[in-house]
C-alpha cells in the first residue's frame, strides 16, 4: 500500500529463478539460527519426488490448500515454495515491521511497464516467503461484498461463484481477525475517523465485515479496520502461521503427510510423455543449484500469484500463441488469456508534515473510509457500493511525491485515496524467453476511455481536503506538503494525483476463471481447472474475474477455501 523504499532494485540477470540480487541479500543477512532453520526445512522432503499433490506457492492460497488436502492422512501433498520458512523470521511475524520488507530479499519486487498517463515508477512488491503476501502485508481483512461475488456470477460468467454459495467460506478462515484493539488506537487516527464521519456523513461502522456480509452493501463508512493479528503481542496472523505453523515439522500437530520444499523455485510445468497436455508434474531448482523433477499422482495446483502464474504457464508453453512465437516460445496450448485482464486498486496520496508519529498502532495505517463519488453508470460491471476507498498512513510515504519534487517531512499523515473498481485493464506478458527476465506489468494505469479512474482519484484529493479542515483532526496538522495549495483545479489535482500514483499491491486476475466458451478464459468456473490441459488447476490471486471492492487477501483465502473442496469432489 506504500510506495517502497527508493533503493529498490531490479535484480540482476544472474539472480534467476526469483532468487533476489546478491546486492539485496548483503544488506539484509537471515540470521544463523534463520539459516539453520531454512536449511533444515528444505532438506527434510528430498528423498521423495513423487506425490499425490503438489502446490506451487506456499503464498496465500497455497498454505490453505497444503493444509486442507493434508487433513486427509492418506494422501501426500508437496509443497514447492520460492522462498523461505517464515518460522523465526521477526521481520515478517512482528507485523509493524512490515514496511522492512518491501524491496528486501523477500520481495520479488516487480516493476512496472512505461505508463504514459501515470507513473511508471511503481514496484509491484510479492513477497518471497511462506505465507506469501500474507507474510509481508498489512493484513487488513474485508470480506468481499455480496455484489462483487454476485457480478462474478451474474455478469461474468461464474455461476458456481455467487455470495450466498461463497460466504459461508469467509466463516472458516483459520486466521485470527479482530478489528484494531483499544491500545493500537491512536488520538490521530481516532480524530481522522471521527473527521471523516462528519465531513462526509460517512457513518462510523464497528463491524465493516459484519455489514458487508449481513447487512449487503453500503456506499459509505468509515472506522477502524479489522486486522489479522494478535492484539496481545502485534504479531502477525498469516496463512503461514494459521495454516502451517500448526502441522509443520516444529508444530504441534505436525502432519508427515506434509512435504515442504523451500527455497525451491518450480521452473516449468512437466508434461506426460503419451499426452502432450497432461500435465505430468513440475520442474524445480532450489537456490543451492540442485534441480529435479517432482511428479504428482494425482495433480498440480498453481497458487504462485497473480504475476507468477502467468509466468510459469507462459514458460511451459501456455499461452498466447502469438506473443510466445515472437519470442521464439514453443507453443503447446494456444490459451490468449494467460496474462490478459491484469487489474489492480491504483491509489494516489495527500500528505500532512505532523509533530511526530504515533506509536500506538497495528502497522501506522489502522482505519479507512469508503464513499461513493461518481453514478454507477459509470462502471463497466455497476454496483452499489462505494468506488473511492481511503487508507490514512501515519507516516511519510514519500518516494513518489519526493521524485516530483516535494519535500520529505520527518513525520506525516498521508490520505491515500484507491479506486475501488478501477476500470483499467492491462497485460502481463514476458520480456524475454529468458525464465529468470521479470515479466512486463503492463498495467494501463488511467488509460481507461472515459477517463474514470482519474476523476476517482480527484475526487478523493478534494475529499481528503475537506477532511484536513476539521477540527480536531486538523490541529494535529501543520501544512500540506503534496501536492501544496497551490494545486488547485482538476487538471492540476488529476496531473498531480497520476503522476504520484502508487499501488495498493492488489494486483490479480491474470488467468481469470469463466466459462470455458469464453475464449478469454483460462480456468473454468466450475472446477478451477486449466482450459484444454489435464491434471491442473489454479487457485490463487490470478482467478479472480474482477478485484473484490476492499482490500482482496480475504477473498483470495475463501477461494483457496473452496478449491479444496472442489478438489475432495464437495460443491455446495
Ligand atoms: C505489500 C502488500 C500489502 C498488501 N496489503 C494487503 C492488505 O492489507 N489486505 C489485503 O486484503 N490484501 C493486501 N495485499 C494483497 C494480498 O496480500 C494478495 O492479494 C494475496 O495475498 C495474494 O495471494 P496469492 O495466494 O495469490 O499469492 P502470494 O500470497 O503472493 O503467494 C504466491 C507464493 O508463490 C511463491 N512462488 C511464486 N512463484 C513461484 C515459483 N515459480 N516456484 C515456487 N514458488 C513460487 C511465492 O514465493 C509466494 O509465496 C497486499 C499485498 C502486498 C504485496
Amino acid at each position: 500500500m506504500t510506495p517502497p523504499p527508493s533503493n529498490a532494485k531490479v535484480p540482476p540477470k544472474s539472480a534467476a529463478y526469483g532468487q533476489a540480487s546478491n546486492e539485496q541479500s548483503t544488506t539484509q543477512k537471515p540470521s544463523a539460527r534463520q539459516r539453520l532453520v531454512n536449511l533444515a526445512s528444505h532438506l527434510l522432503p528430498t528423498g521423495n519426488t513423487e506425490f499425490d499433490y503438489i502446490i506451487v506457492g506456499g503464498g496465500t492460497a497455497g498454505a490453505v490448500l497444503a493444509n486442507r488436502l493434508t487433513e486427509d492422512s492418506n494422501v501426500t501433498v508437496a509443497v514447492v515454495e520460492g522462498g523461505p520458512t517464515d518460522v523465526g523470521e521477526d521481520r515478517v511475524l512482528d507485523l509493524k515491521r512490515w514496511l522492512e520488507l518491501l524491496g528486501s530479499e523477500l520481495d520479488y519486487d516487480y516493476p512496472t511497464t512505461e505508463q504514459p498517463m501515470g507513473n511508471s515508477h511503481i514496484r509491484h512488491s510479492r513477497a518471497r516467503v511462506l505465507g506469501g503476501c500474507s507474510s509481508h502485508n498489512t493484513l487488513i481483512s474485508f470480506r468481499p461484498f455480496n455484489e462483487d461475488l454476485d457480478i462474478w456470477a451474474e455478469k461474468l460468467g461464474c455461476p458456481d461463484w455467487h455470495s450466498k454459495k461463497i460466504q459461508p467460506y469467509g466463516d472458516r478462515l483459520k486466521m485470527n481477525i479482530v478489528p484494531v484493539a483499544p491500545q493500537h488506537r491512536n488520538q490521530v487516527a481516532k480524530d481522522w475517523v471521527q473527521a471523516s464521519s462528519s465531513v462526509t456523513g460517512a457513518p462510523i461502522m464497528d463491524d465493516m465485515n459484519g455489514a458487508i456480509v449481513h447487512g449487503g452493501a453500503f456506499d459509505k463508512a468509515c472506522g477502524f479496520f479489522h486486522i489479522s493479528y494478535d492484539p496481545a503481542t502485534g504479531g502477525r496472523s498469516s496463512a503461514s502461521t494459521a495454516y502451517l505453523h500448526p502441522i509443520m515439522p516444529h508444530g504441534p500437530y505436525r502432519r508427515n503427510n506434509l512435504h515442504l520444499f523451500l527455497e525451491t523455485w518450480t521452473q516449468k510445468l512437466v508434461y506426460d510423455e503419451a499426452d502432450p497436455l497432461k500435465v505430468k508434474g513440475v520442474a524445480v531448482r532450489t537456490s543451492a543449484g540442485l534441480e529435479k523433477t517432482l511428479t504428482a499422482r494425482k495433480e498440480v495446483i498453481l497458487c504462485a500469484g497473480a504475476v507468477d502464474t502467468p509466468r510459469l504457464l507462459l514458460h511451459s508453453e501456455v499461452g498466447p500463441k502469438a506473443d510466445l512465437e515472437k519470442l521464439g516460445l514453443k507453443c503447446r496450448l494456444d490459451l490468449p488469456g494467460v496474462g490478459w485482464n491484469l487489474q489492480d486498486h491504483p491509489e494516489s496520496i495527500i500528505m500532512w508534515s505532523t509533530k511526530d508519529t504515533p506509536t500506538e498502532t497495528t502497522m501506522l495505517s489502522d482505519a479507512g473510509l469508503f464513499l461513493r463519488v461518481l453514478p454507477k453508470e459509470a462502471e463497466m460491471h455497476p454496483h452499489n457500493g462505494p468506488d473511492l476507498m481511503f487508507h490514512i498512513y501515519q507516516t511519510p510515504f514519500a518516494d513518489n511525491t519526493e521524485r516530483e519534487g516535494f519535500r520529505r517531512p520527518e513525520h506525516a499523515i498521508c490520505m491515500t485515496p484507491n479506486i475501488t473498481r478501477s476500470q483499467g485493464r492491462g497485460k502481463l506478458s514476458l520480456a524475454s524467453a529468458d525464465p529468470a527476465d521479470k515479466p512486463l506489468l503492463d498495467f494501463k494505469y488511467f488509460e481507461d476511455k472515459n477517463g474514470y479512474d482519474a476523476k476517482i482519484l480527484v475526487a478523493g484529493m478534494k475529499w481528503a481536503r475537506k477532511i484536513a479542515r476539521q477540527s480536531p483532526f486538523k490541529e494535529h496538522l501543520i501544512e500540506e506538503v503534496a501536492p501544496g495549495p497551490a494545486i488547485q483545479t482538476d487538471e492540476e489535482l488529476s496531473q498531480y494525483a497520476r503522476s504520484v500514483a502508487h499501488t495498493v499491491y492488489h494486483c490479480a486476475s491474470t488467468c481469470t476463471m469463466g466459462s470455458p466458451q469464453d475464449p478469454m478464459i483460462v480456468v473454468d468456473q466450475k472446477d478451477l481447472k486449466i482450459k484444454g490441459l489435464k491434471n491442473i488447476r489454479i487457485c490463487d490471486a490470478s482467478v479472480l474475474p474482477t478485484l473484490p471492492t476492499a482490500n482482496p487477501m480475504l477473498t483470495v483465502l475463501m477461494v483457496a477455501e473452496r478449491c479444496a473442496d472442489l478438489i475432495h469432489g464437495i460443491n455446495v
